[in-house]
């Protein structure tokens, strides 16, 4: 196979930090290759001097047998280096046509003139999307497929999808892996960064492992096991997270009743418990995100009537801060990391609240030892186990969280899942939000399904299989074939 991209020995700073600490790496054209690594470990940071976001330092890289320097982005893209961001950066308002050449010269154009180009460029692959469609209409799934139409029409030969699948159904990762072949059977190049060992090994043909700073080993995914990725990344087994121990339900904690929030959500009643985990599953457009967000009290706009603690309430908006909510992607870049994590010690001495900052950033290894420097400092997985631990500290009674683990790499989501556990187990109640229906199943006493607009069940985890819970999702019901167990 042809050799596409060669990095040798590639050092990168970030501030005073050493982060790329020689990088080496040859991907070929036509393979996939699969880059995964501890949170920290330095992915981004290869990506953005791949996507002429960073200079390196040290090193040579070459694309296509020559140098490789970009000095910019868009001298990135037009070398043939794109990359495919976690929720694919849809811009508003734009037909997919105007989405695909959003980052060429031919930007701007009317929609009229790109059609023809946009129609030869998806008769180059097998898929079908309507080039009129609005991007922010279309499902993830064809998002998606616009994404790679996009990187085609930037002759893209390397394509870098960046933790693109951390927010996407499991139906909608097969579709996204169904592209990234088809790029991959163009002759791209393709670099594949992902948490989810699992789906690395499915995608990948080979699968390289970073750790501080480099890569330690390139193995044939084929041989790949996700016990012997994990032990390269981490260099001890992935913990494993101890059983849920479920008692009966506790009292009512919340009850809401008549819950409507514009169209999408039409007067749904929900009841969290004391002391439970309730997990909720519902795709795009489903109702389920402006359920999360009206029960969080951040939808000012949401009717219903509500009682928490027995206490009947004007709004779930009036709940204050005893509903705390943890957004899929907190904001907080110039706050202090240290001044997030000791927010379990409110009320202590400042030596004592640094302590306790230290103990916490520990237990959650983050790769910094810095912590007085401000949240933009870490890297991304880093800074969501920052916002975890500053959420499930806030002393609410109730904590609604928005894919907890989004972007956690596997070593700590179980310590993560231990800490809302203990919540749990102090009588705190918690409603958990994420794309991943296993991780759902496998760490909440209920999960509730919503679609269309209304909750279609509430289902005991221990009586579902994922395939259940995602034929509620989508249609509302459990389908024939379920319903005979085929
Ligand atoms: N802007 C910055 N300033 C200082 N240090 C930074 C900055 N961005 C990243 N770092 C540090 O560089 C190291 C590598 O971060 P990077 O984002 O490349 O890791 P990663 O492997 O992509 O992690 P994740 O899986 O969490 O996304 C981290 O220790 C991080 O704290």
């Amino acid at each position: 196979m042809e050799v596409l991209v060669q990095a040798a020995g590639v050092h990168q700073y970030r501030g005073v930090r050493h982060v790329l600490k020689g990088v080496d790496l040859t991907i070929h054209r036509g393979e996939i290759v699969g880059l995964i690594g501890q949170n920290g470990s330095g992915k981004s940071t290869l990506i953005q001097v791949l996507s002429g976001i960073l200079r390196p330092e040290l090193g040579r890289i070459d694309l296509a047998g020559e140098f490789y320097r970009p000095e910019s982005v868009d001298a990135a893209r037009a070398a043939g280096v794109s990359v495919i961001e976690q929720d694919f950066e849809s811009p508003a308002g734009q037909t997919v046509a105007e989405a695909m050449y959003r980052h060429t010269f031919m930007a701007g154009r009317p929609h009229a003139e790109l059609l023809e180009p946009a129609k030869a460029v998806m008769a180059r692959t097998q898929f079908e999307v309507d080039l009129d469609a609005i991007t922010d209409t279309l499902d993830p799934a064809e998002q998606a497929i616009v994404e790679v139409l996009r990187v085609l029409a930037e002759e893209a030969q390397l394509v870098v999808f960046d933790e693109a699948s951390s927010m996407l159904h499991e139906i909608d990762i097969v579709q996204l892996h169904a592209a990234a072949r088809r790029l991959r059977d163009h002759g791209c190049a393709v670099l594949y960064v992902a948490h989810r060992l699992e789906e690395v090994v499915a995608i990948s043909d080979r699968v390289a492992v970073m750790r501080q700073g480099q890569i330690v080993s390139v193995v044939d995914a084929r041989e790949a096991t996700v016990d012997g990725l994990a032990h390269a990344m981490l260099q001890r087994p992935i913990g494993a997270a101890a059983a849920r121990d479920k008692g009966p339900l506790g009292d009512v904690r919340l009850a809401v009743q008549g819950l409507s929030v514009g169209k999408r959500l039409k007067d749904v009643a929900v009841d969290l418990r004391v002391g439970e985990v309730l997990g909720v599953v519902g795709l795009r457009e489903s109702g389920a995100h402006e359920l999360i967000e009206a029960v969080a009290g951040v939808r000012p706009s949401a009717s219903g009537s509500v009682h928490l603690n027995g206490e009947q309430l004007g709004s779930l908006h009036d709940a204050g801060d005893r509903i705390r909510y943890l957004p899929s992607n907190a904001l907080q870049d110039d706050e202090k990391i240290s001044d997030l994590l000791a927010s379990g010690a409110k009320g202590e001495t400042e030596l004592a609240r640094l302590r306790h900052a230290v103990a916490v950033a520990h237990h959650l290894e983050l790769s910094t030892s810095d912590i007085q420097g401000p949240m933009k400092s870490l890297s991304g997985g880093d800074r969501q186990k920052v916002s975890v631990a500053e959420t499930l500290a806030s002393g609410a009674d109730v904590i609604v969280l928005n894919h907890p683990t989004r972007g956690v790499d596997v070593g700590v989501k179980d310590r993560v899942h231990s800490l809302i556990r203990d919540l749990v187990d102090d009588g705190t109640s918690v409603v958990f939000f994420a794309s991943n229906v296993e991780e759902l199943l496998a760490h909440s006493d209920r999960v509730a399904v919503v679609h269309d607009g209304q909750i279609v069940a509430v289902l005991d985890p221990a009586e579902v299989d994922e395939d259940i819970v995602m034929d509620y999702a989508a249609y509302g019901e459990v389908t024939q074939r379920q319903a005979r167990g085929a």
